[in-house]
């Protein structure tokens, strides 16, 4: 199945019980700053109210809990594919989605036939910092021809209205953190985005 191009990412199951019945149909749990056991019992919750709300859920990072609980897809760095059991994640059927910052990169993510490969940071990201400067749009377009059919995931910096043209660059999924949960009101940022990304459905 198609993968909604619209891709917000969070840090808790309460974030998600907030936005997944505005429309969220593929999101990510990103958490960062929680112990294992409360991170499994986050992921537990997610994976309820995302089969209730027949949303996609990827979780971050946490390959091992994401198979404890039963979820089927998760997205890994460059980093975490240094220590991730590969051989699990597939015997557990995952789909898997990859980070990509340069071209060394990019092609170790092709190598492993993922569902998705994200580009970032495409504009300057407030949320982490990061070794690398902003790729730039066209960046985005050289991504893209080398993907062919695999998914593309820009990420970093883009707002409702910075989206748009992160589509039209090449990307046809855009992911967003900051400027949905920093908004002042976020559920009707939220509405916004699902309302403005529903042509790029396939
Ligand atoms: C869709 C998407 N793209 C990139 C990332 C970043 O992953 P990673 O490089 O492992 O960094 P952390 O998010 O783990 O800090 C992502 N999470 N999602
Ligand atoms: C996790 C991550 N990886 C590349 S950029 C980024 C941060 C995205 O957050 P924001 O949309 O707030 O810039
Ligand atoms: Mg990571």
């Amino acid at each position: 199945m198609k993968l909604d191009p619209f891709y917000p990412i969070f840090d808790s199951a309460d974030w998600l019980e907030r936005m997944l019945p505005l429309g969220v149909k593929l999101v990510q749990l990103r958490i960062k700053d929680k112990g294992e056991a409360e991170i499994g019992r986050e992921i537990a919750r997610a994976k309820l109210l995302c089969d209730k709300a027949g949303c996609d859920l990827v979780i971050n990072d946490y390959w091992h809990l994401a198979i404890e609980e039963g979820c089927d897809f998760l997205h890994l760095g460059q980093e975490d594919l240094d220590t991730a059991d590969m051989a699990a994640i597939r015997s557990a059927g995952l789909r898997l989605g990859v980070s990509s910052h340069d071209e060394a990169e990019l092609e170790r993510a092709l190598a492993l036939a993922p569902d998705y490969i994200a580009l970032g940071p495409v504009y300057p990201t407030i949320l982490k910092a990061m070794r690398w400067d902003p790729q730039g749009l066209h960046r985005l377009g050289e991504w893209k021809r080398r993907l062919g059919d695999i998914p593309l995931v820009g990420i970093g910096g883009i707002s409702l209205e910075r989206a748009e043209g992160v589509f039209e660059a090449g990307a046809d999924i855009v992911a967003a953190v900051t400027d949905i949960t920093l908004n002042a009101d976020p559920e009707a940022r939220l509405r916004a985005w699902v309302a403005a990304t529903r042509s790029h459905l396939g």
